[in-house]
C-alpha cells in the first residue's frame, strides 16, 4: 500500500489522480490533501477519502474549510506552511505535485528533504530550480517520477537506459489552438480562444501556455533536468494529434516513441504504480481509426515563447525562474483581459532583459528573483 499526499487535489491533475486511486483501492491510500481556494470540492474529497491532514492554500478560507469538515477526524491547516505540512506529512510515501506554478517549489523541496518520492506534474518547480531540486533528490535518495505526458513518455522510452546512450530527446507539441496562424491573426484573440485546446482538457494556466508554446519551452527545461540531457540535444516537433507523447533517439539511431490517447490518467497511473505496470480499463488507442500521424516544424517566429525558454535555459542561473514568474503573471493578466495575447512574450522578454543574473543561486535567491520578476511585470503595464 502506498500512502499518497496530493498538493492541488481539486485541479485537473489532482482530480484525475484521485480517479486513478479509485481504481486501485488495494494499492493506494490518500493521507493528505491540499487545494488553493475550492473549499467545496476539497471538503467533498476529505469526506470521501478520509485523509488525516487537509490544507487550504488561501489562509482566509481556513474557517470556511474547518466548518465544512470539522466533523471529520482530520487536521486542518492553511497557507504556505500548511502546504509544507502536507508535503512532509509523516505518513505519506509519495507526494503528487499537482499545484500550478512556482508555488509548488518550496513544498516539493521540503517533501524531498523528508524522503518522499515525488510524482511531479508541477513542471514550474524544475524550471525555476531544477539544479537544486535534482541535486536534493539525489542527496536524499528519492525518486522524481514524471507525470507530465511528454516526460512520462521519455521515462518509459528510456526504461532505465543510461542517459549517455541518448542522442536526442524529441518532445512532441500539439501546436495548440493557434497552430498555422500568423501574428496578425493573433492580435485580437481572447482567453476564450486560447482556452480551447485541440486535444487536452487542462487547467487554464497550462492551456494558455500550450497556446503560446511556452508550455513546450517549460517542458524542454523540465526534460533537461529530469533526464540530465544538454539543451542542444533536445528537439521539439509539432505533432497535432498528440498521440506520440514524445520520443528518444539513441546513439545508434534507433528512435523509441511512447503512444497513447491524450489522457493524463495513464501517465499519472504509471508514476503512482512505478516500477509496476497495472491493467486498467481506460479507452485504448486504435491506430487504424486515427489513420494519420503528422509532424511539422514549430513556427518559432509567431510563437516566440519557445525560443525565449531556450534562451533563458542557456543563460541558466536565476533566468529560468525569472522567465517562469514573468510568464505566470502575464498569463494571469491575459486571462483577466488586462493584456493581449501577443503581449505575453513581450512582457517576459522585457523582464528578462532587466534581470541581473545570479549564476549559481541558492533557493532563497531563486525565490527573491521570482518575487522581483512578478513585481516587474506590473511596472510594465
Ligand atoms: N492538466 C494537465 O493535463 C497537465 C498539467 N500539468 C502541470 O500540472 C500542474 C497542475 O496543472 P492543472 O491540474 O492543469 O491546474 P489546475 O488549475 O487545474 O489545478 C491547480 C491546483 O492547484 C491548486 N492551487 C492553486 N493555488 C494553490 C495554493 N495557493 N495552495 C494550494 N493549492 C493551490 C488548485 O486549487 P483550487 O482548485 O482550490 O484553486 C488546484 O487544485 C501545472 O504545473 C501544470 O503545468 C502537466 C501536464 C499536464
Ligand atoms: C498533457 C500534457 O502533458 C500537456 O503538457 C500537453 O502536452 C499540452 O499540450 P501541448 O503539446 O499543446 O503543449
Ligand atoms: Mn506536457
Amino acid at each position: 500500500m502506498k500512502n499518497i499526499a496530493i498538493i492541488g487535489s481539486t485541479g485537473s491533475i489532482g482530480t484525475q489522480t484521485l480517479e486513478v486511486i479509485d481504481l486501485f483501492p488495494d494499492h493506494f491510500n490518500v493521507v493528505a490533501l491540499a487545494a488553493g481556494s475550492n473549499t467545496e470540492l476539497l471538503a467533498e474529497q476529505a469526506a470521501r477519502y478520509r485523509p488525516q491532514l487537509v490544507c487550504i492554500g488561501q489562509k482566509d478560507l481556513y474557517h470556511d474549510l474547518k466548518e465544512k469538515i470539522g466533523h471529520l477526524e482530520c487536521k486542518v491547516t492553511a497557507g504556505p506552511e500548511g502546504l509544507v505540512e502536507v508535503a512532509t506529512f509523516s505518513k505519506a510515501d509519495v507526494v503528487v505535485t499537482s499545484i500550478t506554478g512556482a508555488l509548488g517549489l518550496v513544498p516539493t523541496v521540503e517533501a524531498i528533504k523528508s524522503g518522499k518520492n515525488i510524482a511531479l506534474a508541477n513542471k514550474e518547480t524544475l524550471v525555476a530550480a531544477g539544479d537544486i531540486v535534482m541535486a536534493l533528490a539525489h542527496e536524499y535518495g528519492v525518486k522524481i517520477l514524471p507525470v507530465d505526458s511528454e516526460h512520462s513518455a521519455i521515462f518509459q522510452c528510456l526504461n532505465g537506459e543510461d542517459n549517455r546512450r541518448i542522442r536526442k530527446l524529441i518532445l512532441t507539441a500539439s501546436g495548440g489552438p493557434f497552430r498555422g496562424k500568423n501574428r496578425s491573426q493573433l492580435v485580437h484573440i481572447g482567453p476564450e480562444d486560447a482556452l480551447r485546446h485541440p486535444n487536452w482538457c487542462m487547467g487554464a494556466k497550462i492551456t494558455v501556455d500550450s497556446a503560446t508554446l511556452m508550455n513546450k519551452g517549460l517542458e524542454v527545461i523540465e526534460a533537461k533536468w529530469l533526464f540530465g540531457v544538454d539543451l542542444s540535444n533536445i528537439d521539439v516537433v509539432i505533432h497535432p494529434q498528440s498521440v506520440i507523447h514524445s520520443m528518444v533517439e539513441f546513439v545508434d539511431g534507433s528512435i523509441i516513441a511512447q503512444l497513447g490517447l491524450p489522457d493524463m490518467k495513464l501517465p499519472i497511473q504509471y508514476a503512482l504504480t512505478y516500477p509496476q505496470r497495472e491493467p486498467n480499463n481506460f479507452p485504448r488507442l486504435n491506430l487504424s481509426q486515427i489513420r494519420n500521424l503528422t509532424f511539422e516544424e514549430p513556427d518559432r517566429q509567431t510563437f516566440s515563447c519557445l525560443d525565449i525558454a531556450f534562451a533563458a535555459a542557456r543563460k541558466g542561473g536565476t533566468m529560468p525562474a525569472v522567465m517562469n514568474a514573468a510568464n505566470e503573471e502575464a498569463v494571469a493578466l491575459f486571462l483577466k483581459k488586462k493584456i493581449k495575447f501577443l503581449d505575453i512574450p513581450n512582457i517576459i522578454l522585457k523582464v528578462m532583459e532587466r534581470h541581473r543574473l545570479i549564476e549559481k543561486p541558492q533557493l532563497s535567491q531563486i525565490l527573491e528573483c521570482d518575487a522581483w520578476a512578478r513585481q516587474e511585470v506590473y511596472t510594465l503595464l
